[in-house]
């Protein structure tokens, strides 16, 4: 950081700290505490603090959403911008033409307030007037935070979450929001300060009636009118209110005091905004916190026996295999790619950087829509445009695994191995049981309790293996699954899953010819987005297409 930053920061510190000085040195300390505590004053702080509160209840619930739509679309772009510019809309407005327009739609004689009057129903001049005038000014703090969050996260989590059988709202509830958890926890303390702090459009809404709806700022204002010293005081409260919830909030878990407290540690930060937690591959990046070898050896602290540390064979017998068939037309990125695999077959699927492979992986496990075509895995159509049929990624059965393992970051490996099965009802107990059991299968035995953060890069692609395979998957999409790891790991790693592959359907996207030899029953080569050989192995290697797939073999 330049040396002149610090004075940028000591200089906006004198801005907001002088005036907060000028305030303290006008207290009359004598009558201080007997001006704080007035009836008038308990009754607008309390006022204030219940409706601030609420307020910021109303902000999460329509917020959350709206940051939502707003990061990742879904909608028509030209609502996309309505949305973005009434978001933005209470910031740029003075607070008193927010109120005079609430007014003006929810008073006696606005647009919906007179249709609600034959009712009995008055919303201007209550406390109800008071929430929606802190929402309306204080709404804008959450979304924008959330929002800024989401956009500078890839949506590589929920990917994962949805191909282990979650739902778009379970992977909303049990992956994302989490991931936002310090946004989500910043945003709401800004709400709730915004909130605390409102005054414009309160004053003009919802008046300033003991009790009713004269809050803490509006108080400070009427005694401004009758009492300096009075005002001075209840100001004084106000500061300090905000400051304790600023202060609370600032040192939550996930906040960003913890945030820095992890960073010293050398862990990756929680944070959402956080993208080296999110996207870099966990085996590449050098991460000081790595306290174990991907050697599978023990958890020093957990006392597991030896031999149930590390068995590769693959006990469980995976379900009957079911041979895919698959005709990928995806025009935007011209690719026509006809993809089959025998039941029980692996197929591997090599072409230059741009060929399609991932698109064409992407597409069978339902992340991407198909132009044209078909997917079929066994007696299930998955995806044939033509006849309107799509089944969701998180209802194939289609288990992925890419070179990054994308461990969910907030939960341990044996929640996330667990995971899978958690999303397709069974209980907590049941799943945690079977975890464990597949994290010994591959070798990651004893390492249930620790965080993704805490294992190494090997480790961390075996406990997503084992999570891939804990759903029983009636195919698997390998996506170049050992490129981010070591010479020395690597090779245990295929062996991992050469055991755990066989009598698997299996797709594996590879750039390494040992992947081909040792996993491998047939081969593919895709050459912009088309396929250019189709071969069992051993007529691959020994007759390669010209081009790529001859360079590959090294003839
Ligand atoms: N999100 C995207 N939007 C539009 N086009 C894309 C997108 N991602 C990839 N493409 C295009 O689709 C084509 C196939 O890309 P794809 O990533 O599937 O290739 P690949 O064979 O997996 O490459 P690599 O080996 O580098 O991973 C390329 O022309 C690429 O530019």
């Amino acid at each position: 950081m330049p040396g002149w930053v610090r004075w940028a920061g000591a200089l906006l510190a004198a801005l907001l700290a002088l005036p907060l000085a000028g305030l303290l040195s006008q207290v009359d300390w004598a009558e201080f505490w007997a001006l704080i505590t007035s009836r008038s004053a308990f009754v607008s702080l309390e006022l204030s603090l219940r409706s601030s509160l609420a307020a910021t209840i109303c902000s999460l619930i329509i917020g959350v959403p709206v940051a939502l739509v707003l990061a990742r679309g879904g909608i028509p772009d030209v609502v996309l911008k309505v949305v973005r510019t009434l978001v933005l809309l209470p910031l740029v407005l003075p607070p008193v033409v927010g109120g005079i327009a609430l007014i003006a739609t929810f008073g006696r004689r606005g647009l919906v307030g007179s249709l609600v009057l034959p009712f009995g129903v008055e919303i201007g001049f209550t406390t109800l007037a008071v929430i929606m005038a802190q929402t309306f000014v204080a709404m804008p703090f959450l979304v924008l935070t959330l929002e800024g969050a989401l956009r500078s996260r890839s949506t590589d989590f929920e990917a994962v979450a949805l191909t282990l059988g979650a739902s778009p709202t379970r992977a909303l509830w049990a992956v994302t929001l989490p991931l936002l958890w310090p946004s989500l926890l910043t945003g709401t303390v800004l709400t709730f300060a915004r909130a605390l702090g409102e005054f414009g459009a309160t004053i003009t809404f919802a008046g300033s009636l003991e009790g009713v709806s004269r809050t803490l700022p509006l108080e400070i204002y009427l005694q401004r009118e009758i009492d300096q010293r009075a005002a001075v005081a209840l100001s004084i409260l106000l500061v300090i209110v905000a400051t304790v919830i600023v202060a609370i909030a600032y040192q939550a878990p996930g906040g960003p005091a913890a945030n820095r407290r992890d960073r010293r540690l050398g862990a990756p930060a929680r944070s959402g905004l956080d993208e080296a937690s999110t996207t870099a591959p966990a085996a590449v990046v050098p991460d000081r916190a790595i306290t174990v070898r991907d050697d599978a050896a023990p958890h020093d602290a957990v006392p597991v026996s030896p031999a149930r540390l590390s068995d590769t064979k693959p006990s469980a017998t995976p379900t009957d295999p079911v041979p895919l068939d698959a005709h990928i037309v995806l025009t935007e990125r011209d690719i026509d790619v006809r993809l089959r695999a025998a039941a029980g077959e692996t197929v591997a699927v090599i072409g230059p950087n741009g060929a399609g492979k991932s698109s064409v992986i992407d597409a069978i496990s339902g992340l991407l829509d198909l132009d044209a075509g078909k997917i079929q895995l066994g007696d299930t159509v998955l995806d044939h445009p033509d006849a309107r049929v799509r089944v969701p990624a998180q209802r194939r059965g289609i288990a992925r695994l890419g070179q990054n393992p994308l461990l969910f970051p907030h939960l341990d490996l044996g929640a996330n191995v667990a995971f899978g099965q958690r999303m397709a009802g069974k209980s907590r107990r049941e799943a945690l049981a079977a975890a464990t059991t597949w994290l010994i299968r591959t070798g990651s035995g004893g390492l249930d309790r620790r965080l993704p953060r805490e294992v190494s890069g090997g480790q961390a692609q075996r406990a997503a293996i084992a999570r891939a395979l804990a759903t029983s998957p009636r195919l698997c999409l390998w996506d170049e699954p050992f490129a981010a790891l070591d010479v020395e790991s690597a090779p245990r790693q295929r062996e991992l899953l050469a055991a755990h592959s066989r009598g698997r359907t299996a797709v594996l996207i590879t750039h390494d010819l040992a992947d081909v030899r040792a996993l491998a029953d047939r081969v593919v080569v895709i050459e912009a987005g088309r396929v250019v050989q189709d071969a069992p192995v051993v007529e691959f290697l020994a007759a390669p297409a010209p081009g790529f797939a001859a360079s590959f073999v090294g003839t």
